[in-house]
């Protein structure tokens, strides 16, 4: 067979990376980074308001940039297939040819008309409205596939939230879609009646499901809000697993990345699903992917699952994952961003005072922010580990993005306890590392009390490749053996699977695994001396956890009580 070669191009929260990678023994040739550069400067984002959007310019350029790199380094005919994995859920307001409103006359510099990143919790109110109305409508709960619960930070409370917002762009907005399925899209240059929406996306954030014909109902959206009247035919029925075969490069695109339109484009997915795929998961495994958030990926029988349902997750879908297997979700919103909010609060002197140094040159100044600001993490890891658990109580709830599982409530909010004169900045950021242990603790304690058995936890990206306090502490909280893939960029990898099976490389993803998996870097085993300790501050993290969540119900009712005595 002439050699053959795959793309995988993985959209991460802050920036896109693409491999090329061997098709049949999946061997990395070339790798390439591009941070986004309207979102690292934070444009179209107001943190306090939790309104993050991003441009879909940062996503083309970055989609050129890094995937010519990599491209170049073998015969264009030789890429055989590509397929993209995204954040999600990530959607944005398309018009009737499939293009995003923020590049289109009008709605340029228009947030509303952007992609309204996973993280954006503006739409909290409609994913109580959805939850209310759910339940109570009279008809099918159409979030019981969902966990449940609907999150904000799914498609359905961002498409409600931005329709009320904005009326600009919900007149303009012909559909909506998630971002991997948009860049699929520009990719292939098909028309966006019969494109093929991804299965992985719909499944999991948008309700849809076999059951019930796709998408919940005419009635129900339009119960949901009367604006939303009509959307649905417009948006799909069918959706499909990220090893079918989307399209072939369009001939634009085939120029612009230095390929050919001979390149089978696969369907898209979801960053955590394609680097669970990648990190060799099988049936009651448990694979983290840890980065930005954390999303914990299972997969299971089908028949072993049956009709059960498994609460307070993000989800159980038929093929997100492994097509003809039962792909389940949950997740933490904040995990290396819970750790890079520290890094920010303790950085403070080095935006605000070091600048107006009268003691260093303004040259020494931005070296010595730049050399703080490269090894904070890593030396706030090691001074963590070196902690003396028996020197600090502190205690942490990492809800600083709301909790996403187990039972989902974006509007709780992070938590410290414990302090003392005594507690420095490792004591805190040792704290935020078990808080994010705990709570995936909890995660793993619900899908087993669901009788969903974890018999392996795998954790890979990039937080699990840097840090192996974190790790070690996760190993002894589960006290379970953690084992951490070797590939350094596990999403993008899988998306290449996924590609090598779309272009007919390997017969499907299970083999796909097998011949292009990279293996395992390390093991962490639970430390025997560490885990009564942990097993004990655990319970005081539930603890904590039900105070605080008690209390901020209470402190909302009493500020809506107020609201309502003041407006009468
Ligand atoms: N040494 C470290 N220890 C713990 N977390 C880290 C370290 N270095 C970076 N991080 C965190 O890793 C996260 C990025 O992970 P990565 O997997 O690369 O990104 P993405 O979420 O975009 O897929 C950031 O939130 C950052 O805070
Ligand atoms: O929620 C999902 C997938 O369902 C993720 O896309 C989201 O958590 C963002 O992932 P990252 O933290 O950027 O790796």
């Amino acid at each position: 067979m002439t050699q053959a070669y795959v793309i995988g191009i993985d959209y991460g929260t802050d920036s896109v990376r693409a491999v090329l990678v061997d098709a049949g023994t999946g061997a990395e040739v070339a790798q390439a980074v591009h941070p986004y550069a309207r979102w690292s400067q934070q444009r179209y984002c107001n943190a306090a308001q939790n309104q993050f959007r991003q441009h879909p310019l940062d996503h083309l350029e970055g989609l050129e940039a890094t995937v010519r790199q990599v491209a170049q380094k073998v015969p264009a005919e030789q890429i055989v297939g590509l397929a993209v994995d995204t954040t999600g859920s990530t959607p944005g307001p398309v018009n009737e040819h499939g293009q995003s409103l923020a590049l289109t006359p009008g709605f340029e510099e228009n947030p509303n008309a952007m992609f309204v990143l996973w993280k954006d919790h503006t739409a909290l109110a409609e994913a109580a409205e959805i939850n209310q109305k759910a339940k109570t409508w009279g008809g099918t709960d159409f979030t019981q596939f969902e966990g449940g619960i609907y999150s904000s930070e799914w498609f359905w409370a961002k498409i409600m939230h931005v329709t009320r917002q904005d009326a600009a762009v919900a007149q303009a907005a012909y559909s909506w879609m998630e971002h991997c399925d948009w860049l699929t899209l520009q990719l292939t240059g098909g028309e966006l009646t019969t494109f093929k929406r991804s299965r992985c996306a719909a499944g999991h954030k948008a309700m849809w499901h076999e059951s019930w014909g796709g998408l919940p109902s005419e009635d129900f959206v339009r119960h949901l809000e009367p604006k939303l009247a009509g959307l649905r035919e417009r948006l799909f029925s069918a959706t499909y697993t990220a090893d079918e075969v989307a399209g072939t490069l369009s001939r634009e695109w085939a120029e612009r990345l230095g390929l050919t339109t001979n390149t089978v484009v696969a369907v898209g997915s979801f960053d955590a699903h394609a680097g669970a795929v990648a990190g060799e998961i099988e049936a009651y495994s448990m694979v983290k992917v840890m980065g930005t958030s954390t999303c914990d990926i299972v997969v299971a029988p089908m028949d072993a699952v049956g009709t059960k349902l498994v609460p307070g997750i993000c989800g159980q879908v038929d093929g997100s994952v492994i097509p003809g297997m039962l792909g389940l979700e949950a997740g933490q919103s904040a995990v290396g961003d819970l750790l890079a909010w520290f890094r920010q609060v303790i950085e403070w002197p080095l935006r605000a005072l070091v600048p107006q140094s009268a003691v260093l040159t303004a040259e020494q100044q931005q070296a010595l922010r730049q050399e703080l600001s490269d090894r904070m993490m890593v030396e706030l890891n090691k001074a963590a580990a070196a902690v003396n658990p028996d020197e600090s109580a502190v205690l942490a709830l990492d809800w600083v993005n709301g909790r996403r599982t187990p039972d989902a409530n974006q509007a709780l909010k992070g938590a410290l306890m414990n302090l003392t004169m005594g507690t420095d900045a490792p004591h805190i950021f040792r704290a935020l590392v078990e808080a994010i242990c705990y709570g995936s603790r909890q995660i793993v304690e619900r899908f087993e009390q669901e009788g969903i058995a974890i018999k392996q936890v795998i954790g890979l990206g990039g937080v699990a490749k840097k840090s192996a306090f974190m790790m070690q502490t996760l190993a002894d909280v589960l006290n379970r053996p953690i084992k951490v893939a070797e590939s350094d960029q596990a999403p993008a990898l899988g998306a290449a699977m996924y590609a090598a099976v779309a272009a007919g490389i390997h017969p499907d993803v299970t083999t796909a695994q097998r011949a292009m998996g990279n293996g395992f870097a390390d093991t962490y085993t639970p430390n025997p001396d560490r885990v009564a300790d942990y097993e004990r501050r655990y319970q005081q993290y539930q603890a904590f956890g039900r105070f605080v969540e008690q209390n901020s119900q209470r402190m909302a009712g009493q500020a809506a009580e107020t609201a309502l005595a003041a407006q009468a």
